[in-house]
């Protein structure tokens, strides 16, 4: 049966405190999920499409339980290797309101084990859209070149790639491969504020300047909105007001949104309020993927007048 969007990247055992105070006076963490790649499989198979997760995860306990949170979603998740040797990666969240302090124990990870040769035994010909990111390429030599083969072998499939800067992860590595693997993309994600501190521009149009090549650009503007840029044509679509509970994930949860939407044809706003649609659902939990937005409500914001659009609130609950 053909794949809507399969995506291929780390996911790791996450954990966020379950008890209030210093990080370092917490004694109980709860044990969640984290991964870019695997968050947008999720979203997608929560928005009714058939998505994969492809990656690697220890013969540990934290891989089994990933790789059965992933599927609880209903992502298909037959192509993640178990590795006997690496462990599963893992991350750590310091909860806090107004941003995503992250500590990473990655380094030799299972997934930082994936190497090209994993393309071979992908069938990448039933697939309509391959979803990765800028970290993948960040986590090992052997995930460079699993990224480089990707991203220049002929394909039927839409590669997307969201640039996802996660500086940590390129202390000791040469972030200039992010733009030509962006380069050789059909959608490109990139966050204005990332692109600022990578490549130094922000504007829509700068970035567009710096990466003329994919048919399709999206800078996600945070609480401001999204610009699309395909071809000469630039459309932006300020976000939804949301009640914001904490903001990771909500990057992953606009691709998934948009998409979706591309594969359904629909028109670029359309496709815009998708994203921003989807990024709430993330904003409104602690989670990376939270509850969806009753498809009622949906449905009229899609259609909704500009006016109406921006008096929308989106609180916890609206259902
Ligand atoms: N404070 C906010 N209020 C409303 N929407 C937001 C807010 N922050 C992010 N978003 C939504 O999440 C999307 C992605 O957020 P952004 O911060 O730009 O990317 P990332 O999570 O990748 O850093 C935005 O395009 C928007 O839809
Ligand atoms: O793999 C990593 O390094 C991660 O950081 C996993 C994160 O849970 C998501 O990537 C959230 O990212 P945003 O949607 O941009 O907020």
């Amino acid at each position: 049966m053909r794949t809507d969007v399969l995506c291929l990247g780390e996911t790791m055992a996450m954990f966020v405190p379950a008890e209030p105070g210093p990080p370092a006076e917490v004694t109980t963490w709860h044990r969640t999920v984290g991964g870019a790649e695997s968050n947008v499989a999720c979203h997608v198979a929560a928005l009714g499409l058939r998505s994969a997760w492809v990656s690697a995860v220890g013969d540990d306990a934290f891989g089994t339980a990933v790789t059965a949170a992933v599927a609880s979603f209903g992502v298909d998740v037959s192509r993640v290797a178990v590795d006997q040797d690496r462990p599963t990666g893992l991350y750590v969240k310091e909860r806090d309101a107004s941003g995503s302090p992250v500590r990473y124990y990655r380094r030799g990870s299972a997934a930082s084990g994936m190497g090209p040769a994993l393309l071979d035994e992908l069938p990448l010909d039933e697939v309509r859209v391959v979803h990765t990111s800028g970290i993948t390429p960040a986590l090992s030599d052997s995930c460079l070149a699993l990224m480089d083969r990707l991203v220049h072998r002929p394909r039927d499939f839409t590669l997307s790639f969201d640039l996802n800067w996660r500086p940590r992860l390129w202390a000791d590595r040469d972030p200039s491969v992010l733009r030509d693997l962006a380069a050789a993309a059909d959608v490109v994600f990139v966050g204005a504020d990332e692109a600022k501190l990578v490549w130094g521009v922000e504007e829509p149009g700068q970035i567009r300047a710096l990466l003329p090549e994919p048919a399709t650009l999206v800078v996600k503007q945070g609480a401001e909105g999204a610009t699309l840029v395909e071809g000469d044509a630039e459309l932006c679509q300020p976000a939804l007001k949301v009640d914001v509970v904490e903001p990771v994930g909500a990057g992953d949860a606009f691709a998934a949104g948009f998409l979706q939407a591309t594969l359904a044809g629909w028109a670029p706003r359309a496709r815009l309020r998708a994203g921003h649609l989807r990024a709430a659902t993330a904003l409104r939990t602690h989670h990376d993927v939270g509850p969806s937005l009753p498809p009622e409500y949906v449905s009229a914001m899609l259609h909704a007048s500009e006016a109406e659009w921006a008096d929308a609130y989106v609180t916890g609950d609206l259902s």
